[in-house]
């Protein structure tokens, strides 16, 4: 749905491109998500997408077409936009900021109204409370969902997403994150959002394209990019407990033993995960029930059993150690 092909950026004056003949292309309904240092080049890349920067040469396609040849306005209004800082007119209301873009567009007003309650329930806002609010008025959480609500507002296929939770606390940040992939099973946008933070990256993540200096150096899934390392800066961006990540990306089941000759003793003690569940919520219950294995359910349900040796086992072969951890 959207293609960069051989994409460079030199900033007039700059001593080397800021976006280094980058190729990549985000699959319709996916999060493909950017991850890499300050500076390396996200934000550019986003901002070229929607023809806030222009590409010093290579080509952007949005569904096949040459965006270069779009009108830059009509294309901005079709592809939603959230950034840090929100981007909220302070002079404007939230119901008048989600409005912007759908009266660009000309709906008629009985139509905007209907879309701005509804995106205010979307986001889990009281309309009653905050349509009339303006952003000063906000705590940073409603700021943010208010952003997206006004990104989604004509309901676009694609979003650019540039830091979108990156002004909140950590523990509304994970809501936000929560709520906002809860969402997207509904909606399946083509999203690409930009980090710099690897646990939201592998949290929101299909796809993960990471970059250094302007240069794309890895992409791929993000069990892809954690067992296989492309070199020691994905290495050193990803961190040493990629092991204990992997956990968070593996499912129960996929290293549960079968629970054919096991006794039904785990299901009564509440030792037990549902067999979707991560292996890393598995282990947290190991911990809190002092047990070093628990039981893998499929419903009520005895699938399996996982221990704490099947784990250690996983963590050794991903990580490429011989060593008993
Ligand atoms: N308008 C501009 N003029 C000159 N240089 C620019 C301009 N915009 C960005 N740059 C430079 O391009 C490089 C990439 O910047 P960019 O904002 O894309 O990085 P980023 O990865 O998004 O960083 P951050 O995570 O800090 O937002 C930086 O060196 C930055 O200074």
């Amino acid at each position: 749905m959207i293609e960069l092909i051989n994409v460079t950026k030199i900033f007039p004056g700059a001593p080397s491109p800021s976006v280094d003949n980058v190729s990549f292309r985000v699959n319709q309904g996916n999060i493909c998500v950017l991850l890499g240092p300050s500076g390396c080049g996200k934000t550019t890349i986003l901002r070229m997408m929607n023809r806030l920067e222009e590409p010093s040469s290579g080509k952007i396609l949005i569904n096949s077409e040459n965006t270069l040849k779009s009108d830059p306005s009509a294309l901005r209004r079709s592809i939603g936009y959230v950034i840090q800082q929100t981007g909220l007119l302070p002079h404007r209301t939230v119901a008048r900021n989600i409005a912007l873009v759908p009266g660009l567009l000309g709906w008629p007003q009985e139509k905007i109204n209907n879309r701005v309650d509804e995106l205010l329930k979307l986001m889990g806002l009281d309309s009653g409370d905050i349509a009339d609010k303006y952003p000063h008025q906000l705590s940073g959480g409603q700021m943010q969902r208010v952003g997206v609500a006004r990104a989604m507002a004509a309901d676009p296929p694609i979003m650019l997403m540039d830091e979108p939770f990156g002004a909140v606390d950590p523990i509304i940040r994970i809501r936000l994150q929560d709520e906002f992939l809860k969402l997207q099973q509904q909606v399946r946008k083509t999203i690409c959002f930009v980090t710099h933070d690897i646990n939201e990256a592998i949290k929101m993540a299909d796809y993960l394209i990471i970059f250094n200096q302007g240069r794309l150096v890895q992409m791929g899934s993000p069990v892809e990019v954690l067992t296989s390392p492309a070199d020691d800066f994905v290495l050193s961006l990803i961190g040493d407990d990629r092991g204990v990540k992997i956990l968070d990306l593996t499912r129960a089941e996929t290293l549960m033993e079968p629970a054919d000759n096991i006794s039904d003793d785990l299901l009564g003690s509440g030792c037990t995960v549902q067999s979707y569940q991560p292996v890393k919520l598995a282990l947290e219950v190991m911990m809190k029930k002092n047990q070093d294995r628990v039981g893998v359910c499929r419903g009520n349900h005895l699938a399996g059993t996982l221990s704490w040796s099947d784990i250690k086992r996983h963590i050794n072969k991903v990580s490429g150690e011989e060593s008993e951890l």
